[in-house]
């Protein structure tokens, strides 16, 4: 594609060069550039692009764009000025890849807790409706029948277009994608054309980039601002932020309770059980569920992805086909089973919210003892830490504080700012650095019928540590455990 289609509706100063060139790639990684490829030069949070244009040039860029001017300009190469290039970076992927979403209907969830559950649930229902669908989130990405590894949530623009024109190519039309904080500041889905908007919900989270809620908040609902008229969004009406969300909607809105009648999507009773749920809803959808999660949070996520199928004209049958076989999402509530006379739940909550949610739900099953193994993240929000110990304080009989991923961080000290949660007279728990011992020691002192809550990593495969990866995965270390300790 010539620069000058590349950069159709978009402003720009050409600084030198000529609009003709053609265009083999859009990357923003130098390190990736080949022949005649278009390098946008991002100035990040660790290192500024705009350092890397020589690079890009030897490996074969044949045009830059850039948000500040240069000292040089090297002749035979196009230099394209712009105001924000992540944000050009969104225009120029959804021109360079032929607008895609025009025949797709992209459903967007974003929230601070429940993301991936509910896109998992609404992907499950509409491949069950269409055949096929898309997901796009924390665990993986699907497209159709191909399954790609994820490296964050939401990924760069250009990456995301790439994925949709690959659905274009695999007459994939329908597709669910979490959406972070991050992307809607970072511009990772700028201009994006959603068919409709998820809410989950909002608490402290990710307060080391957002500085204060207010600014998370305000972010959240840029996705909501990005809806017109004759696309929808599905608001949890029990969240205290419902009304902001509603104010900032350029859609049509919808909403699903727990119990408030106003609602479009709410239960009339529901049950907890030790295999799952079930509930019946009022509203749009006078019907009966069943469900194999366990958790109220998840009554949440499956009412969100119910009320969106339903005004996708998906019909209620396939609905409750489609959740009544989904047996757990990986790494939310998942339960190890061996065989074991205890229960193992392995969980990703993470952040306050999810922990308080989580512990809530353990505390209604029937059990003798709650063991709690947690962490924090290093280089993530440092409030949480105190916050989460109080919460397990709160709910455990027992604690095991173990890593979580340290990243850079020395570990001592973020084992310092969680015990500053703790109440100084309480001592039920231990510090385990060690993620693979702390998991053995909690399977190690389980009796019978105690519940055995391993939180925060759920699907993660791999620990980040200062300056290595290693392979841990929570799940396949207490299968393990249980086996071997337990003689099953
Ligand atoms: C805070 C944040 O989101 N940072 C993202 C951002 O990094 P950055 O702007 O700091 O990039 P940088 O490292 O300074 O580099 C600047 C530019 O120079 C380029 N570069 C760099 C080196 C080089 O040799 N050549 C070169 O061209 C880089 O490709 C980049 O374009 O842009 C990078 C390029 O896309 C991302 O990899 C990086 O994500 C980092 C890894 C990250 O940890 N992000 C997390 C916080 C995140 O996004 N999380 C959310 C939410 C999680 C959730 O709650 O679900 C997510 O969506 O996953
Ligand atoms: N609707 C909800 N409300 C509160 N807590 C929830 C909800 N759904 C899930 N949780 C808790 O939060 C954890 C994370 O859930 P999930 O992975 O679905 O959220 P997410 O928004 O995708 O998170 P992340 O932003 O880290 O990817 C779960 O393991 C569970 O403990
Ligand atoms: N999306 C979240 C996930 C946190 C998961 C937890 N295991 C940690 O590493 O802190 C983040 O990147 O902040
Ligand atoms: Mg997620």
């Amino acid at each position: 594609m010539e620069l000058k289609q590349l950069f159709k509706n978009i402003d720009f100063e050409l600084k030198q060069g000529n609009l003709n060139q053609k265009i083999t790639e859009v990357k923003y990684d130098s390190r990736e550039i080949e022949k005649d490829n278009l390098f946008i030069a991002i100035n990040g949070f660790e290192v500024d692009g705009h350092q890397f244009i020589e690079q890009a040039i030897k490996n074969g860029a044949a045009a830059v764009v850039i948000e500040k001017d240069l000292l040089e300009y090297q002749t035979g190469i196009s230099y394209i000025k712009v105001d924000n290039c992540r944000k050009v970076m969104a225009e120029l992927a959804k021109n360079f890849f032929g607008n895609p979403l025009k025949d797709i209907k992209l459903i967007g969830i974003t929230g601070t807790n429940g993301k991936t559950t509910t896109s998992y649930l609404l992907y499950n229902i509409l491949k069950e409706a269409k055949g096929k669908a898309a997901l796009f989130g924390t665990i993986k990405n699907i497209i159709g029948e191909q399954e790609l590894d994820s490296s964050r949530t939401t990924p760069e623009s250009i990456d995301l277009y790439r994925y949709f024109s690959q659905m274009r190519e695999a007459e994939v039309k329908y597709g669910v994608m979490e959406v972070s904080s991050h992307a809607l500041d970072l511009y990772r889905v700028y201009g994006m054309k959603f068919a409709a908007a998820i809410f989950t919900n909002i608490s402290p989270e990710h307060l080391d980039y957002h500085k204060n809620l207010e600014n998370y908040r305000e972010v959240k609902a840029r996705l909501f601002a990005q809806l017109s008229q004759a696309e929808f969004a599905v608001i949890n009406l029990d969240d205290s932020n419902s009304d902001y969300i509603k104010e900032k909607s350029g859609g049509k809105n919808y909403f699903y309770s727990l119990n408030a009648k106003t609602a479009d999507l709410y239960t009339t009773d529901y049950e907890l059980h030790q295999k799952g749920m079930e509930y019946r809803t009022g509203g749009k959808l006078d019907t009966f569920f069943e469900l194999n999660l366990g958790g109220i949070f998840n009554i949440y996520n499956s009412l969100a992805s119910i009320l969106t199928a339903k005004l996708l004209g998906i019909k209620k049958d396939t609905i409750k086909n489609a959740l009544a076989k989904i047996s757990s999402v990986p790494g939310r509530f998942e339960i190890i089973n061996v065989g074991q006379d205890f229960q193992i739940v392995v969980d990703y909550a993470h952040t306050p919210d999810g922990m308080k949610n989580v512990l809530e739900t353990a505390s209604a099953m029937e059990k003798n003892r709650l063991i709690v193994l947690f962490g924090c993240g290093g280089d993530r929000d440092r409030s949480k830490r105190p916050v989460m110990a109080s919460l397990a304080e709160k709910y455990a009989d027992y604690t095991i504080v173990s890593n979580d991923n340290p990243r850079s961080e020395d570990p001592e000290n973020i084992f310092a700012e969680i015990k500053k949660g703790f109440s100084k007279k309480f001592n039920a728990y231990e510090i385990i650095p060690d993620r693979k011992k702390a998991i053995e020691k909690a399977i190690q002192i389980a009796e019978k019928n105690d519940l055995v809550m391993l939180l925060g990593r759920g699907h993660e495969q791999y620990q980040i540590l200062k300056n290595r990866k290693i392979k841990l995965d929570d799940r396949q270390i207490a299968h393990q455990a249980a086996v071997e300790m337990k003689g099953i």
